[in-house]
């Protein structure tokens, strides 16, 4: 894996492929959360009608086949970690794969660089009069936080003499089982316990769900963010415990409670005062690795100058990221562990080499297909070649409820600019597997799923009218197992004999198509790389705009045969 850019120093022009022409428009569609599964009822990809899909599925192996999407193949610790957008969407635009930041975290804490760097020095000038608060995922699910990696830190913190602690906890339900944030908190309540033993004044002081709280992204939805600034610098917040368990177990005794929705929540004393304000001179860390659920708070914690909702105070903190979450930006300006550098990835050589790009998605999705395929920055490599467009999300409505999202609108931006051949490369990502995936909501993940077909048959219409190319792939598995399984793949009842939701994403790979009468006659997939995982689509994407990939990049999918 690398850790810095390993074509550093070389040319940024491409070599001409010497089968492959320039010129031909390429469409790029990412289904979001779209992995390859057996057939089975709670697969709501093979229970959906698909027939778009499953028509190009008919090419294998020639013309389809799967990839790795989780584990080593895009940078995470273990293959027992499961894909998700940010490293999906970063192998898939960088051609490479890197560490990814829950790998770089797990070096850090277990080296003890982590409290040798800037970030922790910084935070720690608040500890002798201060208090440290943490705020992030309560979760294992790894793919914004760990819940090891929070306890690792609160005993390194405390070894490093941080006095009082509170932890601002947001819970999960998304990657990891509803539900289970009585569990993460009662493990983080033993920890507090064994901290406050040692004569440390540790406790949770506020929390919510995380998508109601705190962690919303993309600027979606700002009163989101302000849900969180209330309940965990203000301590302010419609619900107040004694302690963060009761919090939790209190709150789902609403029917229609879920981890990932829970309401805003504050721990206050016997008297009613909240317990952990935070105030001038207190440190403040953001322990998620991963950004965009945590770069609308950075803003609100770090910037003087914030006009998104109406602080009512603004706390002179020390405050670090646990990575760095905007390199562009460079926020937060203090950050424990330093990021991943990914650096030239396809969209930056495209660019350099004249390919005019059109990327577009709906709001919650956005980052995805820009800020996360160019390898975590914002913005335009070059304005006058590039154009990223962004439709609205449907803002307060479940996606359950609206399961057809904006993926018919997202279709129609993708025809008109691959109609209006002012682009070398269109990009999308239709979000329905994945964010009705997230609800645990099969039938509405059905319609997603079909939504998702019919978008896809609109661009790839588009495709074979100008005489382009496809690649369709995805950036991991969410829609195609909604049910929590035993050890055999049965799926798991609760008490009340319903099957377990599984909610997150999987292990599953995805599949990739290429296709489109743009496609020369003897162009097919090699045999030879039966592990490829998604870092090796950006090579096959810049041979099928007519340019050999740089040498450092994982190698292409495709061959060209003589026909
Ligand atoms: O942030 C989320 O919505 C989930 O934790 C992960 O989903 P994504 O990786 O598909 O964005
Ligand atoms: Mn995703
Ligand atoms: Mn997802």
């Amino acid at each position: 894996m690398a850790t810095r850019p390993p074509g550093e120093g070389k040319p940024w022009e491409l070599a001409a492929h010497p089968r492959l022409a320039k010129g031909t428009v390429v469409g790029v569609v990412v289904l979001d959360g779209w992995g390859e599964a057996p057939p089975d009822p709670f697969n709501c990809i093979h229970a959906a009608d698909t027939p778009t899909l499953d028509a190009l599925k008919k090419a294998a192996p020639a013309r389809w086949r799967l990839i790795k999407a989780h584990g080593t193949a895009v940078g995470l610790p273990t293959d027992d970690d499961m894909g998700n957008s940010e490293v999906g969407h970063n192998a898939l635009g960088a051609g490479q794969i890197y560490a990814q930041g829950a790998k770089l975290v797990d070096l850090a804490l277990a080296s003890g660089k982590i409290y040798e760097g800037e970030g922790f020095k910084y935070i720690r000038q608040s500890f002798d009069d201060g208090t440290l608060h943490l705020i992030g995922l309560l979760s294992d699910g790894g793919v914004h936080s760990r819940f090891d990696q929070l306890q690792l830190l609160l005993k390194g913190a405390s070894e490093h003499g941080a006095r009082r602690i509170r932890v601002h906890v947001l819970t999960d339900g998304r990657d990891v089982l509803d539900g289970s944030s009585v569990r993460f908190v009662e493990m983080l309540e033993e920890d507090l316990a064994r901290l406050r033993e040692k004569g440390v004044d540790a406790r949770v002081a506020s929390g919510g769900g995380r998508m109601y709280v705190t962690m919303d992204r993309y600027e979606n939805d700002w009163q989101v963010v302000k849900r969180g600034w209330d309940a965990h610098v203000l301590g302010e917040a419609p619900h107040k415990f004694k302690n963060a368990l009761e919090a939790v177990k209190k709150l789902r005794e609403d029917p229609k409670a879920n981890d990932q929705y829970l309401p805003p929540f504050v721990i206050v004393d016997e008297s009613g005062k909240p317990v952990g304000l935070i105030q001038d001179g207190d440190a403040v860390v953001t322990f998620n690795f991963r950004a965009d659920r945590m770069v609308m708070l950075a803003k609100a914690l770090e910037y003087e100058n914030f006009d998104k909702f109406d602080r009512v105070r603004f706390p002179k903190i020390r405050y670090a990221g646990m990575l760095q979450y905007d390199g562009e930006l460079k926020l937060p300006s203090q950050y424990l562990v330093a990021p991943p550098e990914i650096e030239r990835t396809s969209g930056e050589y495209l660019a350099r080499n004249g390919v005019r790009t059109y990327a577009c998605s709906e709001t919650v999705k956005f980052g995805h297909v820009t800020f996360f395929w160019n390898g975590n920055r914002s913005g335009y490599f070059n304005p006058s070649l590039e154009k990223y467009e962004e439709i609205p999300s449907d803002i307060g409505v479940p996606f359950n409820v609206q399961p057809k999202m904006k993926a018919l609108e997202i279709a129609q931006k993708a025809r008109d600019a691959i109609l209006s051949r002012k682009f070398d490369q269109v990009r999308v990502n239709i979000a329905n597997g994945d964010m009705v995936g997230h609800t645990g909501d099969t039938e509405a993940t059905i319609v997603g799923c079909k939504a998702a077909d019919e978008a896809v048959k609109i661009i790839l219409d588009a495709i074979e009218q100008v005489g382009g190319i496809f690649v369709l792939t995805a950036d991991h598995g969410n829609a195609e197992d909604m049910a929590k399984r035993d050890k055999s793949g049965k799926p798991l009842r609760d008490k009340d004999g319903k099957v377990q939701a599984l909610t997150s994403h999987t292990l599953n790979p995805v599949p990739i198509a290429i296709g489109g009468p743009g496609l020369a006659p003897g162009v097919r997939f090699r045999t030879d790389l039966p592990n490829a995982g998604l870092a090796n689509v950006a090579a096959t994407v810049m041979n099928l705009h007519g340019f050999e990939a740089p040498d450092h990049y994982e190698p292409t999918l495709i061959e060209v045969v003589d026909k």
